[in-house]
């Protein structure tokens, strides 16, 4: 810089003071100047220049002083300058432009937060985006294991394809349906397939989005969606995380929050403005639908429910199949085994495991994937702190097999049991290991004291099959002790059946204790008869016990065969059951002496 000065400047500089070259200027006498932060260097016009023999013109350079005047009059007298005059605009020009550009930086960074489309300037616009099927390009091929739930949706797909044929019909077509179930069981996916399998828009909104920081935005979202949903009807509307907006209002009434209140309010006012014969459904999404807000589920909003559950073996076995195709796998790969070693897997986990053992074979240079890199996947997923409890030991699966095969033989025994609809070994919820789903025949609002006992029975068959065939115990029976004794001591203490007090009932109906639960029911009855009261609810679960007991020992072979199914299968409908116990006729066991 200096250098280049220095060259343009090649006569030697005299020195002058800011007068002098003030007075030069204004007289017209100076052709150019450079200023920087400290000096002004400048030559004078031609005329000024020295005798022939001066190569340039005549140079001097002068203390830069703070002059507002400086460039306004440099401007006049046209003289060429250049350099950084730190003017009063530049400086004013950098107190407002840092500011702004940091603001900027901000609203960038907010918008990108809340997604495309959605800048502070249009915060009230919603941020659903459409989805035409070209674009998802997911329809029911995409989605394996839940054929149970495609299967419900399946009249959805049909009312958006031919909506008039409904709409002449006048048939009653749910507004909206609440997927529910596990995270990572395919919610999504399966929501995205039904628009593809109906060819119509996808709107998607997700309720964690709705709770936004400012009050009002959440609720013009919702406004905004659902008038643009109308406009493209027939269309999806599919909200995720429903539970996240539509937790019941007033649950927490220390920290409220007014915005999520106001969304969910104005999601129910869409919900019941629209007419559904239009042809926008509305599915919701949720993992925790016993904490939604009740007005949420009631008649003409999500009315409906689907549930998509954890895979069983062969559910595991086609996911893994509709994830493998897309990798290489080698010969020995065994989709079956693979499926077999992952109880409690979802689809995401399943997804997971050919995915991850994808990267291994990179990792290891093979030319496809074998069961080594999916062992080894499988591996890694489970070491995941939340997966490990879900899934179960080859041992420990076999206890619940046998356990919950103990229930479902002692149901289907018992003559005034109810009949089993479904018994299971895929992990539910976070307790129960496994279950037995028994039907109730009727609605049911009086029980007979030996359908009572019965039930007793049931409950404690899953602990006898474990004493039958391990011949020990484990702790996985807790929850039916505890159910099948409370029934005992309600069975002496509410209902009279018990010898010790006769028609007596000492205890209040459990609705009133239920109410106020803290305080326990005042004892109205003496030491002496608490004491008979526990004696004898404790002989009615020892009875039962041994009754169950008795089931099971002397149908062994049929407790074997529910028990190696459900291993091999994991579940079993009542269909199945039947099949397999095809020669028994349950219910005909003779009466157990009930004294
Ligand atoms: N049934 C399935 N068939 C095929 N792939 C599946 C299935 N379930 C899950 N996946 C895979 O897992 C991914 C995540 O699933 P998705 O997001 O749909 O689950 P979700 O139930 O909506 O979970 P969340 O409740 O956590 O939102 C999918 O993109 C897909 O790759
Ligand atoms: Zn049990």
């Amino acid at each position: 810089m200096l250098v280049l000065q220095n060259l343009l400047f090649a006569q030697p500089f005299e020195q002058w003071p800011y007068s002098k070259f003030k007075a030069y200027l204004r007289d017209g006498r100076v052709a150019e100047v450079r200023i920087d932060s400290q000096t002004i260097r400048g030559k004078l016009t031609e005329a000024e220049s020295d005798g022939p023999e001066g190569r340039g013109r005549k140079s001097f350079t002068t203390v830069r002083v703070d002059d507002p005047e400086l460039i306004s009059e440099l401007e006049k007298h046209h003289v060429d300058y250049r350099g950084q005059y730190e003017n009063d605009l530049l400086k004013s020009l950098l107190s407002w432009i840092v500011p702004l550009s940091l603001i900027f930086l901000l609203w960038m960074l907010i918008s990108r937060r809340m997604g495309p489309g959605q800048g502070v300037m249009n915060f009230g616009k919603s941020r659903a985006r459409i989805y035409a099927e070209r674009e998802t390009g997911v329809t029911f091929v995409d989605v394996a294991g839940v054929e149970e739930a495609k299967e419900e949706l399946q009249e959805i797909i049909d009312f958006l394809r031919y909506p008039q044929k409904y709409a002449a019909l006048g048939g009653r077509i749910p507004k909206g349906v609440l997927l529910v179930g596990p995270p990572g069981t395919g919610k999504t996916l399966l929501a995205r397939a039904v628009a593809g399998e109906a060819s119509v828009p996808f709107f998607t909104l997700s309720g964690s989005d709705f709770v936004e920081m400012f009050v009002g935005v959440g609720a013009a979202r919702v406004r905004d969606l659902f008038k643009q949903a109308q406009e493209k009807a027939p269309c999806i509307v599919f909200i995720d995380e429903l539970d996240a907006v539509g937790k019941a209002r007033g649950i927490n009434p220390v920290q409220q929050n007014d915005e999520r209140e106001q969304t969910l309010n104005q999601l129910l006012a869409e919900m019941d403005g629209f007419d559904p014969r239009k042809g926008v459904i509305i599915l919701g999404a949720t993992n925790r639908p016993e904490i939604l807000d009740p007005a949420l589920l009631r008649a003409g909003r999500f009315d409906r429910q689907v549930v998509v559950a954890r895979p069983d073996l062969e559910g595991r076995e086609e996911i893994l199949k509709l994830h493998g195709s897309k990798v290489r796998l080698a010969e020995d790969v065994d989709l079956h085994v693979i499926a077999a070693r992952t109880p409690g897997m979802v689809g995401s986990d399943l997804a997971n495991v050919i995915n991850e053992g994808a990267l291994l074979a990179a990792r290891y240079n093979k030319e496809a994937v074998t069961m080594d890199e999916l062992d080894e996947a499988i591996d890694r997923i489970l070491a995941g702190p939340a997966k490990k409890s879900r899934i179960m030991a080859p041992k420990e699966k076999r206890r619940v097999a046998y356990h919950e095969s103990g229930h479902t033989l002692v149901a289907e025994a018992l003559p005034t049991a109810d009949p089993v609809r479904k018994v299971t070994i895929i992990p539910h919820g976070v307790a129960a290991l496994g279950y037995t789903q028994q039907l109730p025949t009727e609605d049911r609002y009086l029980y007979t004291k030996e359908e009572l006992l019965d039930r007793i029975a049931v409950m404690l068959g899953g602990r006898a099959a474990e004493e039958v065939i391990f011949h020990d115990l484990s702790t996985g029976a807790q929850d039916d002790l505890q159910r099948a004794s409370e029934m005992a001591r309600r069975m002496v203490t509410e209902f009279g059946m018990g010898e010790t007090l006769g028609p007596y009932a000492v205890e209040q109906g459990r609705q009133a204790m239920f109410l106020d639960s803290h305080s326990p029911s005042p004892k109205t009855y003496s030491e002496d008869i608490a004491r008979n009261i526990d004696q004898e609810a404790q002989n009615i679960v020892e009875r039962m016990y041994q009754r169950a007991n008795q089931v099971l020992t002397e149908h062994r072979d049929k407790l074997e065969i529910v028990a190696q199914h459900l291993l091999a299968h994991e579940v079993i409908d009542q269909a199945t059951l039947a099949t397999l116990l095809s020669d028994w006729r349950p219910g005909k066991e003779p009466q157990f002496a009930d004294s």
